[in-house]
């Protein structure tokens, strides 16, 4: 293990540097530093009545940490005593504002306002701000905190992609190498032999091998690596990784070594920012693992059970980002021991599953559960938008977790997910046949007739197109949209749908296409340029997803003047505001930028979809308005790139949670 080796004379130096673990368990300190690392966002924003009591707060964190240098000049002995009351008073003021959790750790700090009267939003403070536009810009001028920061990823675009996943490990770490962080991305090197695997060409061997200890044997690893747009792109080599067909599977269903394959990706990834001389220097092993999903959810389990007690990894913490909860890594219990942890961290993984799901009266139902861990061990969760972080502390949509998460609700959140407004801009795009913008539309409609000429389908501008992208899935609605469909085909409307998955809806799709050749085509695979084309071309968007962590179809259509038809759940929810004709004030041009609807059933969709048809055929003006609120929504990275650090902030402020 000479990487640990390595890397504890690392922690030693570093350590030795910084006394922040002996003063971070102070609470009032743990807050100012808080303050002083330019927590803005935390504390409420000074206004013109800001009283006396928050100035003296002010003073008094200024004076603290910066000693008597700058802006803390020393109490003048003329009012001293009055300053040492007025300390005091302030002291018990900080500490009366310091939220502090179950476990005695502070998560959150406000200033109290001069009545001493905490409000309902102060004591939420977990809620992660969304900041606005004019905030970001001015935070841009101030000195900001920066961090070392490593993503873990089972796929990262546009070296490998299959869903949402991919679309925002290729695009988060880089709004946040942007704004001065230092950042890796960890993933592995899929070669499928196909043209796609000319995406790594551009990536170096760094002739690095190490070997990891699991699955009863040594397992060698190298690492490639590319450093793009500000961000060190790590890629591991194994020849697991090399074999036909997705990250996870191929025509005969899922790999059944995936659990082998991510158990090297985590474990690699924990080596990397020790071994590897990126740009000359290590990363070191004070960063933040920012893990995604239930690839990537050993890694807090292996900071805390092999490197914590050799003193490794003792000043990094980890962020679980759950994309999909549905996807939890699951294997028979008898596989702990290949995972290269210690017997004495089983529990951490250990799953049961109840009694009406085991498959036979001998099973026990015992298990391991890769997410599971990462929730018991991570500092902090997010989900990827805050109605799906809500959701899955229930029954409903916990998915078996919701207890669990329930119980660390103080360092659950959620941040919606941005898009790649480089990759998704209708001015720009290279795939679509037209460019066009807010301020001048009309590329918009030859794209509709360049994209049914390439279908197949009449050339017609008036006739009114939806269109489906997604992966074909019981998640993505697809059942609804079969049910339906007779129905939707009774209205003069053409219909698309792209997307690959399980083989019975991709049949269907073909079935669906015999039996309605003149309004009806399904693409069945995975194109980009197509998805591109797609979007640009149709009016509407159809997602009637039965869960949706956060959704990218729906804000990469509403940046295209397209408008989606959602069902009202997790991030679609927080994103698409229904449409409402009847608000006063807006020249009957109404307001919102789609429908929602609820519950999740034939009927209410298709009462969306009438909506959505009718207001496309008799009401124009309202129409394009709605296009344009859609187009000009920011869902730019930056907004939630800035939530991130937010809470990267809060994860410091914490001793490790295990
Ligand atoms: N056949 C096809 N051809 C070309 N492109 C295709 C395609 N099928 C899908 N895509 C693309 O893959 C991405 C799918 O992203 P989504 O967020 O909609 O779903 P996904 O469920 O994979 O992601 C999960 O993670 C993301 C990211 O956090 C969450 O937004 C989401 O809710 C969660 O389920 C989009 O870029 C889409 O265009």
């Amino acid at each position: 293990m000479e990487s640990l080796e390595l890397s504890r004379l690392l922690f030693l130096t570093s350590s030795s540097s910084s006394s922040s673990s002996s003063w971070s368990s102070l609470p009032i300190a743990k807050a100012m530093m808080r303050h002083q690392l330019g927590f803005r966002c935390l504390l409420k924003k000074a206004t013109a009545t800001t009283t006396r009591n928050n100035a003296n707060a002010n003073l008094h964190l200024t004076r603290s940490f910066s000693g008597n240098k700058e802006g803390g000049a020393a109490p003048t002995a003329s009012h001293g005593e009055e300053e040492d009351e007025d300390e005091q008073q302030d002291e018990r003021a900080l500490f009366l504002a310091t939220e502090i959790d179950d476990f005695g750790s502070v998560v959150g700090f406000n200033l109290i306002p001069e009545s001493g009267r905490i409000s309902e939003e102060d004591i939420t403070s977990n809620e992660i701000e969304e900041p606005n536009a004019e905030d970001v810009e001015e935070e841009k001028d101030q000195t900001r905190v920066s961090y070392t920061i490593v993503f873990v990823t089972s796929e990262a675009a546009p070296f490998s992609k299959t869903g949402g996943l991919g679309d925002v490990c290729g695009s988060l770490p880089i709004a946040l190498a942007a704004r001065g962080h230092r950042v890796m991305v960890v993933s592995p090197m899929y070669i499928h032999g196909t043209p796609q695997d000319e995406k790594f060409s551009g990536a170096v061997d760094m002739d690095r091998r190490i070997k990891l200890f699991c699955f009863g044997g040594v397992q060698e690893v190298s690492f490639f690596h590319e450093f793009r747009e500000g961000v060190d792109w790590v890629f591991v080599d194994h020849l697991s990784f090399h074999r036909p067909g997705t990250p996870y599977g191929d025509q005969f269903g899922t790999f059944g070594d995936n659990q082998f394959r991510f158990t090297l990706l985590s474990h690699a990834a924990c080596e990397a920012p020790l071994v590897l001389p990126l740009g000359g220097f290590t990363y070191g092993d004070k960063c933040l693992f920012l893990v995604n999903d239930w690839h990537a959810s050993l890694v807090p389990i292996l900071l805390a059970a092999k490197y914590r007690p050799h003193g490794v990894y003792k000043d990094a913490r980890s962020i679980l980002v759950i994309h999909n909860i549905a996807h939890q890594g699951v294997e028979p219990a008898i596989t702990y021991s290949n995972l290269g942890l210690p017997p004495e961290w089983y529990g951490a993984l250990e799953w049961v599953f109840p009694n009406w799901a085991r498959m036979h009266a001998l099973d026990t139902g015992e298990a391991v559960n890769f997410l599971k861990g990462a929730i018991v061990t991570a500092d902090r969760i997010l989900t990827v938008s805050k109605g799906y972080s809500w959701e899955i502390t229930t029954s409903e949509g916990g998915n078996g977790l919701h207890e669990l998460l329930s119980s660390r609700k103080s360092v659950l959140g959620g941040i919606t997910n941005g898009i790649d407004e480089t990759e998704w801009n209708p001015s720009t795009d290279e795939h679509i046949a037209c460019n066009y913008s807010v301020d001048n539309l009309s590329g918009k409609v030859k794209c509709k007739l360049s994209l049914q000429e390439e279908l197949g389908l009449a050339v017609r501008p008036d006739v009114p197109m939806i269109g489906f992208i997604g992966r074909l899935d019981y998640q993505k609605g697809i059942d609804l949209i079969r049910m339906a469909i007779p129905e939707i085909m009774e209205n003069d409307v053409q219909f698309v749908m792209l997307g690959s998955g399980n083989p019975v809806y991709e049949e269907w799709m073909r079935e669906t296409e015999s039996a309605y050749r003149d309004k009806f085509r399904g693409w069945v695979g995975f194109n980009v340029p197509i998805s591109h084309k797609i979007t640009a071309g149709c009016d509407i968007l159809l997602m009637p997803s039965t869960f949706e962590p956060c959704g990218l179809n729906q804000l990469y259509a509403m940046r295209y003047g397209t408008i989606p038809v959602v069902h009202e759940t997790g991030g679609l929810r927080d994103t698409v505001q229904n449409f409402n004709p009847y608000v006063e004030g807006t020249n009957g041009e109404g307001q919102g930028t789609g429908w929602t609807f609820s519950p999740l059933t034939k009927e209410s969709m298709l009462v969306a979809l009438k909506y959505a048809l009718r207001t496309y055929n008799e009401h124009k003006p309202s129409w394009k308005a709605l296009m344009k609120r859609g187009m000009t929504r920011d869902f730019t990275w930056v907004n939630a790139a800035t939530q991130y650090e937010q809470v990267i902030e809060w994860a410091f402020m914490d001793p490790p949670y295990c």
